[in-house]
């Protein structure tokens, strides 16, 4: 299939058509969370993510079981000013090692029974150094959006979005400092690992590329700040709203690329939930400005959709409970 849309602005207006959650589906699931074999509320944030999963899902009792996991991996131009602790040549490497199933989220898909898929996107040409002006063309940013859209299974009934993209924190960090205001250094960190002289580069690279491309139109900074694996995050996400598939967010980065459709159209997010916290501190403010709460907070600061990839136990867990339980009446249990 075809991508939606040809043009930037023919994304803009599917954004803006995107449906909302099926509101008999989410009565429904609000009624028979009432009448299950608990004390009202004793399985906390579980009965929300149930709740919001069937009203996405269009029914009151749903299933769990095609989880998709997309990891687009793309070059950043701006990785010869030194910003990460590991060389741009590691994107291409880890792709290799994704599709040989030897990655930490090749691991945790199959944990959690999800169908995993990798897609490089133009690895030999990396986005222009944003330092020095926009970091893609308009025509690069359709063409990533559309990857990111096209890459989902309509079938899917969960979607986990990672990346891979060496020198991908500063880019998060010149999104997020873009969209939200704040200076360079409260959202820039040490990525793979910086040391202190290497975070003050980073920090000074955000701080050029925000001077370098004024724009704040939420895509404009997409393209301008972004990269063709972010762009593709983004895609992706709106085609999982277009279908009405649940979304986990994983870390800095894939939420840099959610809070640009959050910022484009009010309640982009809204299908989407928060996998976890990363160690990457800018995170957390992050999701604090989306007005989102992490499922899990572990330490990880990998990305490769690895937080969302865990948080899918969660809300499997979630899913089987609401949608297992017996209810009072069933089980002939007093309901006090
Ligand atoms: C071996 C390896 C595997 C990874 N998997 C994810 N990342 C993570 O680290 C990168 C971002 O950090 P920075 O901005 O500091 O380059 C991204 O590729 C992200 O996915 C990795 C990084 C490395 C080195
Ligand atoms: O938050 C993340 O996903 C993250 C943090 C550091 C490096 N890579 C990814």
């Amino acid at each position: 299939m075809s991508a939606a849309f040809a043009t930037l602005s023919e994304f803009r207006a599917l954004l803006a058509a995107a449906p909302g959650p099926d509101a008999a589906a989410l009565q429904g699931a609000r009624d028979r969370n009432g009448q299950l074999t608990k004390p009202p509320g004793a399985l906390g944030r579980l009965e929300d993510l149930a709740i919001w999963y069937a009203g996405w899902r269009g029914t009151a009792r749903p299933g769990l079981d095609k989880p998709q996991v997309i990891i687009f991996a793309g070059n950043h131009g701006v990785t010869a000013r030194g910003v990460s602790a590991f060389p741009a040549e590691v994107t291409v490497q880890m792709v290799a090692n994704f599709q040989a199933g030897g990655a930490a989220i090749n691991q945790l898909s199959r944990a959690f029974g999800a169908e995993m898929s990798v897609q490089a996107l133009d690895l030999d040409r990396p986005t222009a150094d944003f330092t020095q002006g926009p970091a893609m063309t308009e025509a690069e940013l359709v063409a990533a959006l559309a990857a990111g859209w096209q890459a989902v299974n309509p079938a899917a009934d969960l979607l986990v979005v990672g990346e891979m993209g060496i020198g991908n924190t500063t880019a998060a960090a010149a999104i997020a400092c873009a969209l939200f205001g704040g200076t360079p250094g409260e959202w820039t960190g040490r990525g793979t690992g910086v040391d202190d002289y290497g975070l003050a580069i980073k920090t000074q690279v955000v701080a050029e590329g925000l001077a370098a491309n004024p724009d704040r139109d939420p895509l404009q900074v997409l393209r301008c700040l972004g990269g063709r694996e972010i762009a593709a995050m983004a895609g992706a996400m709106a085609r999982a709203r277009a279908e009405r598939i649940p979304v986990i967010l994983d870390g800095f980065i894939c939420t840099a690329a959610a809070a640009v459709l959050a910022q484009a159209c009010d309640g982009a997010l809204d299908h989407c939930v928060a996998g976890h916290a990363s160690a990457e501190a800018a995170h957390r403010t992050l999701l604090s400005k989306l007005g989102k709460q992490p499922l899990l907070e572990l330490g990880l600061r990998l990305g490769e959709g690895s937080g969302a990839a865990l948080a899918i136990g969660v809300l499997k867990g979630a899913v089987a409970c609401h949608s297992g339980m017996a209810t009072f009446a069933e089980a002939g249990v007093a309901a006090g």
